[in-house]
């Protein structure tokens, strides 16, 4: 898949409150209540990664989640970057 160059991925951002660009990735920082509440919303986002086929770089300490998409296939940042972390905003919110 054909990576996006850094307007592109401006804009797409416009569309995901609190995702930056940074290296190469697009990132998102998360705080829940809990360890629990954390892994559960981790465990929600791992199936729609497996039915993706699209798979997360993450951190998870506590009740934090620190989650980085890029494609590492095509090295960059795709199209399915954007839409893995807009499911993501559906299933936090
Ligand atoms: C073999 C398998 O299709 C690939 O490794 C998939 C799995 N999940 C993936 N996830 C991400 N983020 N990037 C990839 O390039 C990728 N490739």
């Amino acid at each position: 898949m054909k990576t996006m160059d850094q307007n592109e991925i401006e804009l797409a951002l416009k569309d995901l409150p609190g995702w930056i660009l940074e290296n190469r990735t697009i990132t998102k920082a998360f705080t829940f209540t809990d360890f629990k509440e954390a892994f559960a919303v981790m465990t929600r986002i791992a199936f729609e990664c497996e039915a993706k086929n699209h798979h997360p770089n993450w951190e998870n300490v506590y009740n934090s989640l620190t989650i980085k998409l890029s494609t590492h296939d095509a090295n960059g940042i795709t199209r399915k970057d954007i839409d893995l972390a807009l499911t993501i905003e559906k299933i936090v919110r």
